[in-house]
C-alpha cells in the first residue's frame, strides 16, 4: 500500500466535558514532513486537541488515523511505540542526574537495552556516543556533566527535546515548546525544531506567533473548539476572521 501523504488525520474529533464542547467536530490533516502549528485564542481547545491526538484524553466521538491506521482506541504508550511521540511523554528529566545521564536513560528505553546488563560497559559506551550527539544537536554538549536540575529553564527544555529525540520519533508533537523562555532561548529552540523537522513531521501548539510564522508550513486556527481556518502564515495574517478571533473586537 502506498504511504499516505498525511501522517495524521483526525475526523470529526469531539470532546465534551459535562455537556460542554471543548472540541467540536475538528478535522485535521498533518502532511508528512511538514511543521504544522495549532494556534488559537485562550480556551480555543488547543490543549484538548493535543491531548486527544496523543491519547491522553479519549474523544467523545471522532476518529484518529496515524499513517492510515485507526488509533482512536490505542493507548498512549502503544502510539508512542509506533513513532508518534509527545515531548515529555516518556522522557521525564531527572534533576539529580546529569544531562548526559538523562539522555542515556531515554536511549535505553526503545531498544530494551536495560535488560542487557551483562554487556553494560560496551552498551554504555555506545550509548554515550549517541547521547553526546543528541546533546550537541540541542547545543547542550557543554552541559553534559551538569545535573539537569541546575540547568536554566530554557536549557532544561532543550534537554527534554533531546530526550524526546532519543526515542527516534517519526512524528513529534510539541506542546508550547517555547513557553516561558527568554528571547535567546526561543530562537535556539526554534532553530532546533527546524533542524529536527528535517526528517520527521512536527505538530506543535504554540502561543508565540513569531515562532509559528517562522516555522510552520501549515497553521490551523482553532476557535471555541472548532477549526476557524487553515493555511500558511501569510494567508492567515490577512484573514479578518483570524484577526477578530485574536483581537476579539473585529476592528483590530
Ligand atoms: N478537564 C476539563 N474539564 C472541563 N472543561 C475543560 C477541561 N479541559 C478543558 N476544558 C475547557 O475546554 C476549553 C478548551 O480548553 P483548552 O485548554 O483545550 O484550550 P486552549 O486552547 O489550550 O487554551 P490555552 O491557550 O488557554 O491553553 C476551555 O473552555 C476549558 O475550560
Amino acid at each position: 500500500m502506498a504511504e499516505s501523504e498525511y501522517v495524521l488525520e483526525a475526523e470529526g474529533l469531539t470532546k465534551q466535558f459535562r455537556g460542554f464542547y471543548a472540541v467540536n467536530g475538528v478535522n485535521l490533516k498533518v502532511r508528512r514532513g511538514s511543521i504544522h502549528a495549532l494556534i488559537g485564542p485562550n480556551g480555543a481547545g488547543k490543549t484538548t486537541v493535543f491531548n486527544l491526538l496523543t491519547k491522553f484524553l479519549e474523544p467523545t466521538s471522532g476518529r484518529i488515523l496515524y499513517k492510515g491506521e485507526d488509533i482512536t482506541g490505542t493507548g498512549s504508550a502503544a502510539v508512542a511505540r509506533k513513532g508518534m511521540v509527545r515531548s515529555f511523554q516518556i522522557s521525564a528529566v531527572f534533576p539529580r542526574l546529569t544531562a548526559l545521564e538523562n539522555v542515556r536513560i531515554a536511549l535505553q528505553r526503545p531498544t530494551g537495552l536495560t535488560y542487557q546488563f551483562w554487556k553494560a560497559e560496551e552498551v554504555l559506551d555506545s550509548l554515550n556516543d549517541r547521547a553526546l550527539e543528541l546533546l550537541a544537536a540541542v547545543a547542550l554538549d557543554d552541559a553534559a556533566h551538569t545535573p539537569a536540575g541546575e540547568l536554566p529553564y530554557g536549557r532544561k527544555r532543550s534537554l527534554e527535546i533531546a530526550t524526546t529525540l532519543a526515542l527516534e520519533p517519526e512524528f513529534l508533537l510539541l506542546d508550547e515548546p517555547t513557553a516561558g523562555m527568554a528571547h535567546e532561548d526561543v530562537s535556539r529552540v526554534s532553530a532546533l525544531i527546524r533542524q529536527v523537522s528535517k526528517d520527521r513531521t512536527v505538530l506543535l501548539v504554540e502561543h508565540n506567533l513569531g515562532v509559528v510564522a517562522d516555522l510552520s508550513d501549515t497553521i490551523t486556527v482553532l476557535q471555541r473548539g472548532e477549526v476557524l481556518v487553515e493555511g500558511d502564515y501569510q494567508t492567515l495574517a490577512n484573514d479578518p476572521a483570524v484577526r477578530e478571533a485574536y483581537m476579539g473586537t473585529g476592528h483590530a
